[in-house]
């Protein structure tokens, strides 16, 4: 069997949960060099330690009593400090059971940041209470109580492929049109209504039209299958923990009497669905508020969620901006308390952000200050292209870290789309600089991965088909379709599961000797590896000998494919996260009877585990005594996170804000938020940049600055290079750009980088061409015809060029 190496731990990440103060709490003596000293248990926190480091509003929100508490406020003025501190607060003075305290947060990463927070403050204790996201906690819930609706516990969490797969499915079966009724049209269809807690019986009901009554069939079948493969999707998660809770009132108090204190961050991001959840496990009655209510009957826990409606970027999800705004009208009762100052950033980063948000309509405005001066102005870069753009964002990094004032891991360069990293990353390679992309083809999107936790998926749950499928015959083993539809066939025939129908292959009509036998080697084998499972066996040790026992390592192993060498790798990488998990300490058992923390990590934990890993799960912890890695991602990913430099980059209406926002007003306001998030990230240093030429479906796209780029004020500006300061190559290709808007400062400055219109030489490959700045080079391929030809050029040492032949001062030899 391969032995697999596991990889260093890394340390305390670089994100806005970071909160110096608490360490300052806990002097060196604490901190674990000396071994033999270190006291077994923290010293108490007195409370004035737990406010130090507090403004007046910030106290206020934590040590507040009884009613439900909204705090709102902008970007960096410290909620999650305050959530935080709240929690600690609770635990420490008003002696709340740490098994009584749920809190939201929007990552898993963000959940295990707060709570090592708090366990620093308060001490382990803190171990038992609930921080997670809605989708973990209702994980949690619902293993424990959702046989009630005919489950059983151990169903299986589809992701967003498993979706797919189960909806093209569905659709086939009811003989769809694709084109008509695009598979991922209907999943979307299907997830809003589980967003706003419409089950598939009342969507039929409410169809009113032919399409509606197809995408209602759709639900009802797609619901019905996950249902007999045992599996529940993302947003089932949510809604059937809601509907569990309005339909078991033994149940919903369980959990009113477990929760006394529920506390949310970033609330302008929940989902109606989401909403209920919370008014579920709260109560609705402020009545109950009362100080003279009966003493034995539960009153309402108390309730805390903080957000800013600034920063809502996900209503595509079905995050309702009106949440948060709504609040105190939900909350009759409830307190608001704003902070207004911010401690994350300069006095210039926060004028800009300010500039990009106040053109928002209908936001309250708010006053957003800082006390750490104007500090370094906003640098503005005009690139050439996006390659130019990647050089320059290195440079500049470059740059800094040489002269002490950054490391790569206080970087962070943001774009809109996954797909705008590739050029950062040739760029980064290239120049040798270290860096991490977040999301993009994510680790537990790989194959490899997947097939292997498709394998302890179906041996956790052998009802779940689509995993069954997935590897039944993965790696080949002579179980081809055919034996497989036969299968198929008799567990309709019967109602059996088809993993029962497997179990006696041979029955099946029409199925040939040859296959009976493999199937048979296939159930011995899933039957043995089962027998660990239900033995509670460690993750990381069944994985290994799936991976060895079903044959997948052995056929990575003989391949010559050099691609199944990184598979190997990215499997060692998936036993080291497993053992990992399974090392990880097991909180104490507590004498709480509600409290449903898994008492081993076996297989079914370490699946829920990653079934729940998000983007954002996969920033980069940054160590404090190395230099760090720069981190790239998408702006969505950004939410809740600081770093001392930012790049904004690709700012061009079109590509940012999105081609797809531009003629919508609601959706360019969500897109003016996503830029308030990505600007309010950056504590001291800023960049923003746009490239004059970007690459678009192999095309040139000439794409405008954006609006948010003219927005910045320019007092706060220090232009590097405007479009007019652009190289005579791209003076040159600038095509004729529309008429901007209002005559702004850099569309000036684009009117003048436009060049003339000329006559287009007519190439074809294998010319020979001058060009006034590249100098000689052949022509390797035109595209296009006339006006739209482009041609790419092999300049020798400055490299292929692909140039618009209509612009480009090119002269065939
Ligand atoms: N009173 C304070 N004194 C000093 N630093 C503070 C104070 N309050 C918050 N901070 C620091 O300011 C930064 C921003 O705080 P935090 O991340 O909690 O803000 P936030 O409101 O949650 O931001 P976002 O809206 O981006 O989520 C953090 O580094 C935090 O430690
Ligand atoms: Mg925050």
């Amino acid at each position: 069997m391969t032995s697999f190496p596991i990889p260093a731990r890394s340390d305390s990440a670089r994100q806005s949960l970071t909160d110096p103060d608490a360490d300052a709490l806990f002097p060196a003596s604490d901190a674990g060099s000396d071994l033999e000293e270190r006291p077994r248990r923290r010293p108490r926190v007195t409370a004035d330690q737990l406010l130090e480091g507090l403004n007046e509003p910030q106290r206020e929100a934590v040590v507040h009593e009884g009613a439900p508490l909204l705090v709102v406020a902008g970007a960096g003025s410290g909620k999650t400090r305050v959530l935080t501190r709240r929690i600690a607060w609770l635990i420490s003075e008003r002696k709340a059971h740490p098994g009584s305290i749920l809190a939201i947060t929007f990552t898993n990463k963000a959940a295990a940041e707060m709570r090592a927070r708090v366990e620093d403050l308060v001490g382990g204790r803190a171990k038992i209470m609930w921080v997670s996201t809605f989708h973990s906690a209702c994980v949690r819930i619902l293993r424990k109580e959702v046989e009630r609706f005919g489950y059983k516990s151990g169903f299986s969490i589809y992701d967003a492929a498993d979706q797919k797969r189960l909806m093209a499915l569905v659709c086939k079966d009811l003989e769809l049109d694709p084109k008509r009724y695009p598979p991922n049209a209907v999943l979307h269809w299907v997830s809003n209504h589980k967003n706003d807690l419409v089950d598939h019986e009342s969507a039929a009901a409410r169809a009113d039209n032919d399409l509606e009554r197809t995408y209602a069939e759709a639900y009802s079948l797609y619901q019905q299958r996950l249902k007999s493969a045992n599996a529940m999707d993302f947003d089932d998660l949510i809604m059937t923990t809601v509907h569990l809770l309005q339909a078991f009132p033994d149940v919903r108090e369980t959990y009113r009497r477990r929760f006394r204190h529920v506390l949310v961050d970033e609330y302008q991001d929940t989902n109606h669905a989401q909403y209920a959840l919370v008014r579920e496990l709260c109560a609705e009655d402020p009545s109950a508020y009362d100080a003279g209510s009966d003493p034995d009957a539960v009153g309402p826990a108390e309730l805390m969620v903080v957000g800013d409606a600034d920063q809502s970027i996900y209503a595509f999800r079905g995050a309702n901006i009106r949440n948060i705004l709504d609040f105190e009208e939900d909350f009759p009762q409830s307190r608001t308390i704003l902070l207004e100052q911010n401690y994350r950033s300069t006095q210039n980063i926060l004028s800009a952000a300010n500039a990009v948000i106040s053109r928002n309509q209908g936001r309250k405005p708010k006053n957003l200050w800082s006390d750490q001066g104007r500090g370094e102005p906003i640098v503005g870069y005009v690139a050439d292209d996006e390659h130019d753009e990647a050089r320059f964002v290195a440079k500049e990094i470059d740059t800094l870290t040489d002269a002490k004032a950054a490391r790569p891991g206080d970087v962070a360069v943001f774009y809109r789309t996954n797909a705008q990293s590739r050029v950062f990353e040739e760029v980064f390679i290239r120049t040798g600089m270290p860096y991490k992309v977040v999301g993009g083809v994510r680790f537990y999107e790989r194959k490899e991965v997947r097939d292997a936790i498709a394998y302890l998926r179906m041996l956790a749950n052998t009802d779940d088909e689509i995993s069954l499928r997935r590897v039944v015959n993965e790696p080949k083993r002579g179980i081809g379709d055919r034996a497989i539809a036969c299968v198929e066939a008799m567990a309709r025939r019967d109602g059996t599961t088809f993993f029962e129908a497997l179990q006696h292959a041979e029955d099946a009509p029409g199925i040939a000797t040859r296959s009976v036998t493999c199937i048979a080697g296939f159930v011995a084998m899933v039957e043995e590896l089962q027998s660990m499972v239900d033995a509670g066996e460690r993750a990381d040790v069944v994985l290994e000998a799936t991976l060895a026992r079903s044959g997948y390592l052995a056929a990575l192993e003989e391949s010559e494919d050099p691609q199944d060498e990184t598979r190997l790798d990215n499997l060692a990488e998936l036993v080291a996260v497993a053992r990992e998990f399974a090392d990880e300490p097991v909180p104490p058992p507590s004498d709480d009877p509600a409290d449903l923390t898994p008492a081993r990590p076996g297989v079914p934990e370490f699946l829920e585990r990653v079934s729940l890993v998000a983007d954002s799960d996969q920033i980069p912890d940054q160590d404090d005594e190395s230099l760090g890695v720069v981190t790239l991602m998408t702006l969505h990913t950004a939410k809740g996170l600081e770093f001392p430099v930012v790049f904004l980059t690709g700012l061009e209406d079109g590509v940012f804000p999105h081609q797809r926002s531009l003629g919508d007003r609601t959706e360019l306001e969500e897109e003016r938020r996503l830029a308030y998030v990505g600007l309010t990230r950056a504590e001291q240093r800023l960049y923003v940049s746009r490239a004059l030429v970007r690459s678009a479906w192999g095309a040139p796209a000439h794409n405008p600055a954006s609006r948010f780029l003219d927005e910045l004020p320019d007092e706060v500006m220090d232009w590097r290079r405007t479009a007019a300061e652009q190289s005579s190559w791209n003076r040159s290709v600038m095509p004729q750009l529309p008429t901007r808007r209002f005559g702004s400062a850099s569309a000036k400055a684009d009117a003048e980088a436009r060049g003339q219109k000329r006559e287009v030489p007519s190439l074809s490959p294998g010319d020979r061409v001058t060009h006034d700045s590249f100098g000689m080079g052949t022509v390797v391929a035109v595209e296009g015809a006339a006006d739209k030809a482009v041609a790419s050029i092999d300049f020798g040492s400055d490299g292929v060029k692909r140039l618009l032949l209509r612009y480009a001062p090119v002269e065939k030899l």
